[in-house]
């Protein structure tokens, strides 16, 4: 009777959805064993960086504030991984903070959004107002204090006004008159990608881009173009991406592009299909989950940690409800072992579910999905945990299986993505960047289906185009050593 009592309590206190204010230590620590136990089995494989990517590890180690851009597939973000992990050590994990503008982005290097880090409530156009709400809150001010080196990834998609407003706020809450308050910057994106969100509230007209800003250029000491692509290795495939990267094709190339085309209906139902909205995402996915007719199994997050933290949670790539069934088209959104190459953006079916082994005590749903990955590897999906930092601090975490409906993306969901195969249907593109976005996702024309394309959907911004130009005259061939 009284094991009976305690099984009862246990299963009370570990079933709840959800864990208020701050986790007991003995659940990090069981979640951290576990998944460095994960991480031991896999072999990484080695990188060679070029010497463009050398040269901003060295600029970064000597202590440098540095701009990176270059194209889609130019190894970006796997170099900022490394930039990350040599910051930690010159700074101490503590004083590095990582961030983007979007929760995915975010998630894509373990770090945390840009407005959370800076503590500036909902943006605005009066860098005053933004200030006083950072020093009406002592965490916020004890971030921008303690902060030795700021990364911030997708700058894209960062407003000027805010760029030059968070340097403001850096200098004034550090009391320090270097700019950004003598913090080390490192921003890293492509400006022909995905541009700012307007703000409903106070823009009027045209967006205004980091690159605007005007404490821009006197925030870096190095600034660099990536030049060497890695996602593609066929020139034509390279040659045609840069042209729609500028908005510079050549008919040629795009006639080739239309050739790719397909209809709908000949569309294969196993590529992961882009669309610009994510109203037609959502419609795709629940209508082929729909139409497999079988029992669908629903696993719920669990959250914990901080109230005010949790709801970043929700805007991260792990989703609040995960709805799948047999024969659904799913994808990874962690990197589970990248010796196998079941990393973030690998698709596979699920092809079953099994008894869970070990009794989970935070995740404790009884089945767990059998996935045959589109690599021919077979493996049950285990719950996940992602974690949200505040410095070196966890602030909150979510625990769920780490797969989506992967019938369909959004565009902007897949901004950082290598796909190997994909059907994008640009009827509803919008903006400058997207059509480039969608189409630089591939590694080879073959894995490339293209529907409701139209020369017109191919924009890029003037001021993006000066940008660029204006950058290979001042920076390209800049002795790093000299600045
Ligand atoms: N030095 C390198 N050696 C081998 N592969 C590399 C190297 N650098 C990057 N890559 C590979 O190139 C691919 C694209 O890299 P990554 O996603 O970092 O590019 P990116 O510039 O961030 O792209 P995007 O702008 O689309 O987000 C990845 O598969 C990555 O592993």
């Amino acid at each position: 009777m009284k094991i009976f009592a305690i099984a009862v309590a246990a299963y009370r206190k570990y079933s709840t959805k959800s864990y208020c204010g701050k986790p007991p230590n003995w659940i990090y620590s069981k979640l951290r064993k576990k998944d460095k136990a994960k991480e031991s089995k896999q072999r990484k494989p080695r990188i060679r960086w070029t010497d463009e990517q050398n040269s901003i590890l060295d600029a970064v180690s000597q202590g440098r504030s540095v701009f990176i851009t270059g194209s889609a597939g130019t190894g970006k973000t796997l170099l900022l991984k490394e930039v990350i992990k040599q910051l930690k050590k010159l700074c101490g994990p503590s004083r590095v903070s990582v961030t983007a503008p979007t929760g995915v982005a975010a998630w894509a290097l373990k770090g945390q959004t840009l407005h959370s880090f800076a503590g500036i409530g909902v943006h605005t156009d009066d860098p005053e107002e933004m200030l006083d709400r950072v020093l009406s809150s002592d965490r916020a001010c004890k971030r921008w204090n303690k902060v030795r080196a700021l990364v911030i990834d997708e700058i894209s998609m960062i407003d000027g006004n805010l760029f030059d407003s968070l340097e403001y706020i850096a200098r004034e809450v550090r009391g320090e008159e270097l700019i950004w308050g003598g913090i080390q910057l490192i921003v890293s994106g492509d400006f022909f990608q995905l541009p700012p969100v307007p703000n409903r509230n106070f823009s009027q007209g045209d967006v205004k881009f980091a690159f605007e800003a005007k404490c821009w250029n006197g925030s870096f000491d190095v600034q660099i173009e990536l030049t060497k692509i890695f996602r593609q290795s066929d020139f034509l495939l390279i040659k045609l991406l840069q042209g729609i990267r500028t908005g510079e094709t050549d008919p040629q190339d795009l006639e080739f592009l239309e050739k790719s085309c397909v209809s709908e209906s000949e569309c294969d139902p196993s590529v992961v299909q882009l669309f610009p909205l994510n109203k037609d995402v959502e419609k795709v996915n629940q209508e082929r989950l729909r139409s497999l007719k079988k029992e669908v199994v629903v696993y719920t997050a669990v959250d914990g940690g901080e109230n005010s933290w949790r709801r970043q949670l929700s805007q991260g790539m792990a989703p609040n409800e995960v709805s799948i069934c047999e024969g659904a088209r799913v994808m990874l959104i962690k990197n589970l072992n990248t010796w196998k190459g079941l990393v973030n953006g690998t698709t596979g079916e699920v092809v079953g579910f099994s008894q869970a082994e070990d009794y989970d005590e935070i995740f404790p749903h009884p089945l767990l999905p059998i996935v045959k990955f589109d690599s021919g590897v077979t493996m049950v999906v285990e719950p996940e945990l992602w974690t949200l930092m505040d410095g070196d601090e966890v602030v909150a975490w979510r625990k769920q299986i780490p797969l989506i409906l992967s019938w369909a993306l959004s565009i902007h969901k897949c901004q950082g993505m290598t796909l190997e195969r994909v059907h994008t249907n640009l009827a509803k593109a919008f903006g400058c960047g997207m059509v480039y976005v969608a189409l630089s996702r591939v590694r080879s024309l073959e894995g490339l289906h293209l529907s409701g394309f139209s020369r017109s959907k191919i924009l890029a911004d003037p001021k993006v185009s000066q940008f660029y130009r204006t950058f290979a005259l001042q920076h390209n061939n800049e002795d790093v050593d000299a600045s």
